[in-house]
């Protein structure tokens, strides 16, 4: 088995997942997005797959939190946006590890089926490999082999950059590591799919009253 080394950017929660303002009360905004990251870190570094976690925020509260978990941290040094910020992390990680650059909007995720998607990107072929979200236009998750730089190419519809830029799909049935958590509704099927327990304390039942939209 592999040991991957995962690259995690996270931006700072005053900032981030601004699509997803209003799926809970205002003043809860930054507490879910740093749930979301928090249950997503949480995840990932219960794999077995999965040697280290390098989280790359300039968000103090967010680092504090991944790092109890066991999680590094780096500074967003570049404060370019995202692929730089994981390009920064890349270069963090040692240099003959098998390495991953994976989102930090995943609450739903189960570290069995990251495991199953790492161990599938180290089989045949040894090239960069890539998840996409559950619509099939982002992507979730990028891998590459020892020697091979992930040159990511996240934002908007990123899968098919990906694709074009020479990595090749995942194709596994893995439900929670495609629900990336963007807008409400997102929030409402991670919510169906089984969240983490801090994304769960602030998210009422699907389609009670004061809930998250159905
Ligand atoms: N370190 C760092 N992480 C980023 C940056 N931009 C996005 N991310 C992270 O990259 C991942 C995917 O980004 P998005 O899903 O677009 O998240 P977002 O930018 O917070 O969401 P929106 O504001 O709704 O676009 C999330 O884990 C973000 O926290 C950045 O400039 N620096
Ligand atoms: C950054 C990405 O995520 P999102 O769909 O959240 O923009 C992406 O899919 O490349």
């Amino acid at each position: 088995m592999q040991t991957w080394s995962v690259v995690i950017p996270v931006k700072p929660v005053s900032v981030g997942k601004s699509r997803l303002r209003g799926a809970v009360p205002e003043d809860a905004h930054e507490r879910l997005a740093l749930a979301l990251a928090r249950d997503t870190v949480a995840a990932v570094l219960a794999c077995p797959e999965v040697g280290e976690v390098l989280v790359v925020t300039d968000d103090p509260v967010v680092a504090g939190v991944v790092t109890a978990l066991g999680a590094r941290v780096a500074p967003d040094a570049p404060a370019a946006g995202l692929n730089p910020a994981i390009r920064y992390g890349e270069s963090g990680l040692p240099a003959r590890s098998w390495r991953a650059a994976l989102t930090a909007d995943l609450p739903a995720l189960r570290p069995e089926e990251l495991g199953a998607a790492l161990r599938a990107a180290s089989v045949a072929p040894e090239r960069r490999r890539f998840a996409s979200d559950a619509p099939g236009v982002g992507t979730v998750l990028l891998t590459a082999p020892p020697g091979v730089p992930l040159d990511p190419r996240f934002g908007g519809p990123s899968a098919a950059a990906h694709a074009a830029s020479g990595a090749v799909p995942l194709t596994g049935d893995w439900p929670s590591l495609r629900r990336d958590v963007d807008t409400g509704a997102d929030l409402s099927a991670a919510h169906r799919l089984g969240v983490g327990a801090h994304t769960s304390a602030l998210v009422a039942a699907p389609c009670g009253p004061g809930s998250i939209p159905c």
